[in-house]
């Protein structure tokens, strides 16, 4: 017996795909948007969200450089399982130090997993406006530090796989852009 029916038409490689990016960059959005199309091209897909992660996988864990690895890293351990099992995992977390980003992207690499980073390059300017879950007010009234971007470092990717520039886009078109690298990939 062949396998050459499972190949026909339908891509059984799953990914991870990671979302860098400030808080209100719009990573959520651009995920949670992918994820419908994914699945309605008949895509298994997960979106493995920072806030559920930081209720149950992560709970217990701040915002300290120590507690942000140790919370990337358990995502990508998680994501890169599902992924391995033909998942396409898209993870909207923040992940603001270089070095945990290459753990996770190196432990893709020995279990021969695709994964793709890409940067949610939106200013802190438009972020800070945008301001989805008032993380920013906050900040500006000192009622929280700490906060990546403005008191807390992000180290942008140098080479990831796709920046997004939102505040020049539509969702749909930033959506666009990762799901034609996925078709380009053969991941989608
Ligand atoms: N101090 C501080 N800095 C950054 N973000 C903060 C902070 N406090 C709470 N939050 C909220 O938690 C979300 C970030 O957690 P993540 O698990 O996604 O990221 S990470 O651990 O920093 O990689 C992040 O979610 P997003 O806004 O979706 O990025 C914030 O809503
Ligand atoms: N091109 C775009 N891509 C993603 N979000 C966008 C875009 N343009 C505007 N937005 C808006 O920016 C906000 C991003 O919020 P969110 O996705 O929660 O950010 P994050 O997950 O990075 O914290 C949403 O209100 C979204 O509608």
């Amino acid at each position: 017996m062949t396998t050459d029916h499972l190949q026909e038409n339908h891509v059984t490689t799953g990914a991870t795909v990671w979302l860098t990016g400030l808080p209100s960059a719009g990573k959520t959005t651009i995920a949670y948007e992918l994820a419908d199309r994914l699945r309605a091209a008949g895509r298994r897909t997960e979106v493995l969200d920072g806030d559920e992660i930081r209720e149950f996988l992560s709970a217990g864990l701040g915002f300290s450089r120590a507690d942000r690895h140790t919370n990337v890293r358990r995502i990508g351990f998680v994501a890169e399982l599902l992924a391995r099992n033909g998942v396409t995992a898209l993870v909207p977390v923040i992940a603001p130090y270089a070095d945990s980003r290459e753990a996770v992207r190196e432990r893709h690499a020995e279990h021969g997993t695709p994964y793709l980073e890409i940067h949610v390059a939106t200013p802190v300017e438009v972020c800070s406006v945008r301001d989805v879950k008032g993380l920013y007010a906050r900040q500006a009234a000192g009622e929280l530090t700490g906060l990546t971007g403005v008191d807390d470092p992000y180290e942008e990717p140098e080479t990831p796989d796709l920046r997004i520039e939102s505040q020049h886009q539509s969702v749909r078109e930033s959506a666009d852009s990762v799901h034609a690298l996925l078709s380009e990939r053969g991941l989608a």
